[in-house]
C-alpha cells in the first residue's frame, strides 16, 4: 500500500503554516463504484435541522428575506433571515417565508406608489409592475398594478406621473386565491379569469403575487424533493440575531413567528457576549437550535461547543464583500478554517460555512434589478459596510454617535443569476459528480475518507491553478448548464 502513497493527507496539508482557500487545494481522485445519482448530499444544519442538500443562504439584507428562505427550504436547504431591520419586520419575513408554499419569486417589478416609471426597465422581463406600500413584496397588501402595454401607450407627460395616479387598483377579491392551493389550481384560476396574475392571500394579507409567465418559467426548473419541512408542516426557516440585551426581545418574537433555528451573527463569535447569549437561548428555548459563530479556529469552536451550540458557522474575512482581513488583519483562508473547525466539530456536531456571493443577484435575493453597461445586476453589500451599518447594524458596530465607525465591508453589485430554483439543483449535481470522482457516496463518507487519510490533497501552485482553468484560447463562451 505504501508503494502507492500519493498526495498529502488533510491533516498534514493543513499543518504547513499556510492559510489556504479552496482554489489553493485540490483533491486527488479515488475509486468509483457507484453512479452519480447514488450520491446523497443530505446533512444537518444543526442538531435538529436535517437538510437534503448542504445549502444555507446567508443572513444578509441583500441575500435572505422571505423568497430566498422559502426557495432554499423548497430545495432541501434552509435560509437564514437577516436582522438588519426592526423586530416586527424580521418576524413578518419569517411568517411570509413559511406561507410561500410555492416559492415563486415573480419576475415582475415591484414599486412603491410614489414611484415614477421612466423606462421599460421597471418591468424587467415581465408584463407587469406591481405596487405595494413599501415597494417590496414583504408587505401586508398589494395595492395595484400597471401593465407594460398600458405604460407604452402613455405619452411623455403621463409617464412623469406617480404610479398611484394611473395604476389599476387591486381591491377586488377577484384576483385572490388562498396561499396553500395547488399549483395546478393556480394555473386553472389564471386560465379561467384571464387576469394574467393571481394574489395569494393568508389571513387577509398578500403573501405573493404570481403571473402566468412566472408559472411557465417555474415549470421548466428541475424537480426537487419534499424540501425542508418542520413539525408545523411549513418550511423550516432560520434567523439571525445579535448578542445585545435587545436581541432577547427579538428572539421572543421570532419564536412566536415559528423560527426553526437561530444564528448568532458575529464576525468573531468567541466572545463573552456570545457565550452568554448561547446559554440564555438554550435555557429559555431548549428545543430551539442555536448556531454560533463565526469561528475559524479550533479554540473558538471548542468554546462555543462547550457553551452548548447546536451548530457552528465558519468564516472570517473571506466573503467577497468583506474587508475584515484587510482592515483588522484577522481571519483565515476558508479551506483551512473549515478543515480546522470541522476537526473539532466532527467529534460532536455539524458545522457549516459561510457562502460567498453565490446566491446574491438571484431572482429570490431582495432588491430590484438594475441595468449597468447593458448587464442586468443586483446590489450586494457586506453587513459591515458603512451603508448596511447605517441602515440597522449601527448599534452592533458601536455606531453610537460618540464612537468612530470603521467599515469591514463594501457595497457592490453582482450579475443576474436567475432563480436559485434552477441554479442550486444544477450546482448540486456538479457537486455529486465531484463526490463520485472522490469515491464518496455521501457527505459522511467524504468525511470518513478524509479523516482516515484515504482521501488525499495537494496544494496547487499558481501555474497549476492557471492550468486548472480555461487557458490558451483566444476567446470562448463559458456556459455552466
Ligand atoms: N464573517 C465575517 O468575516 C464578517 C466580517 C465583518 C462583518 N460581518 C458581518 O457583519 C455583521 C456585524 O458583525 P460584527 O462582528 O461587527 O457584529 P457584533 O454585533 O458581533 O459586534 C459588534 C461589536 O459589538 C460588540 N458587542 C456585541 N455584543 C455586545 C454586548 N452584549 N455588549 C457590548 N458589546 C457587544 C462586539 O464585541 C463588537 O465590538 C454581521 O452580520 C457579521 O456576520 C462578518
Amino acid at each position: 500500500m505504501s508503494r502507492f502513497e500519493d498526495g498529502f493527507p488533510a491533516d498534514k496539508l493543513f499543518a504547513q503554516g499556510y492559510s489556504y482557500t479552496y482554489d489553493d487545494v485540490i483533491f486527488l481522485p479515488h475509486y468509483i463504484d457507484f453512479s452519480t445519482d447514488a450520491v446523497s448530499l443530505s446533512t444537518r444544519l444543526s442538531r435538529r435541522v436535517p437538510l437534503s442538500i448542504p445549502c444555507v443562504s446567508s443572513p444578509m439584507d441583500t441575500v435572505s428575506e422571505s423568497h430566498m428562505a422559502a426557495a432554499m427550504a423548497a430545495l432541501g436547504g434552509i435560509g437564514i433571515v437577516h436582522y438588519n431591520c426592526d423586530i416586527a419586520a424580521q418576524a413578518s419575513i419569517i411568517r411570509q417565508a413559511k406561507s410561500l408554499k410555492h416559492p415563486i419569486a415573480s419576475d415582475a417589478g415591484v414599486k412603491f406608489p410614489e414611484y415614477e416609471i421612466s423606462s421599460l426597465d421597471a418591468f424587467g422581463p415581465s408584463s407587469f409592475v406591481f405596487v405595494t406600500q413599501t415597494g417590496t413584496m414583504t408587505t401586508p397588501k398589494l395595492l395595484g398594478y400597471v401593465t407594460k402595454s398600458q405604460w407604452k401607450k402613455m405619452n411623455y407627460e403621463q409617464r412623469e406621473m406617480k404610479i398611484y395616479d394611473y395604476m389599476k387598483s387591486c381591491d377586488s377579491s377577484d384576483y385572490c386565491v388562498p396561499w396553500d392551493i395547488d399549483l395546478e389550481k393556480i394555473e386553472s384560476v389564471l386560465e379561467d379569469k384571464q387576469k394574467g396574475f393571481v394574489v395569494l392571500e393568508r389571513n387577509g394579507e398578500t403573501v405573493n403575487v404570481v403571473t402566468k409567465d412566472d408559472i411557465e418559467r417555474v415549470k421548466g426548473y428541475p424537480k426537487s424533493g419534499p424540501g425542508t419541512v418542520g413539525p408545523d408542516g411549513e418550511w423550516m426557516v432560520g434567523a439571525a440575531i445579535g448578542t445585545r440585551e435587545s436581541d432577547k426581545e427579538r428572539l421572543e418574537h421570532l419564536v412566536n413567528a415559528g423560527v426553526n433555528a437561530v444564528v448568532l451573527d458575529s464576525s468573531q463569535g468567541n466572545s463573552i457576549y456570545q457565550l452568554e447569549m448561547i446559554k440564555y437561548v438554550k435555557n429559555t428555548y431548549p428545543e430551539l437550535d442555536v448556531i454560533g459563530g463565526n469561528v475559524v479556529t479550533m479554540y473558538q469552536a471548542q468554546n462555543l461547543i462547550q457553551a452548548g451550540v447546536d451548530g457552528l458557522r465558519v468564516g472570517m474575512g473571506s466573503g467577497s464583500i468583506c474587508t475584515t482581513q484587510e482592515v483588522c488583519a484577522v481571519g483565515r483562508g476558508q479551506a483551512t478554517a473549515v478543515y480546522k473547525v470541522c476537526s473539532i466539530a466532527a467529534q460532536s456536531r455539524d458545522s457549516g460555512h459561510s457562502g460567498w456571493c453565490f446566491l446574491a443577484g438571484s431572482t429570490e435575493a431582495p432588491g430590484a434589478y438594475e441595468y449597468k453597461n447593458g448587464k442586468r445586476i443586483k446590489k450586494y453589500r457586506g453587513m459591515g459596510s458603512l451603508e448596511a451599518m447605517t441602515k440597522g447594524s449601527d448599534q452592533r458596530y458601536l455606531g453610537d454617535k460618540t464612537k468612530l465607525k470603521i467599515a469591514q465591508g463594501v457595497v457592490g453589485a453582482v450579475a443576474d443569476k436567475g432563480s436559485v430554483l434552477k441554479l442550486i439543483p444544477y450546482t448540486m449535481h456538479a457537486v455529486k459528480q465531484g463526490f463520485q470522482d472522490l469515491g464518496a457516496s455521501s457527505l459522511q463518507s467524504a468525511h470518513d475518507l478524509l479523516r482516515s487519510n484515504i482521501l488525499r490533497l495537494e496544494a496547487r501552485t499558481g501555474a497549476a491553478q492557471v492550468e486548472g482553468g480555461v487557458h490558451g484560447l483566444v476567446s470562448y463562451e463559458k456556459k455552466s448548464f
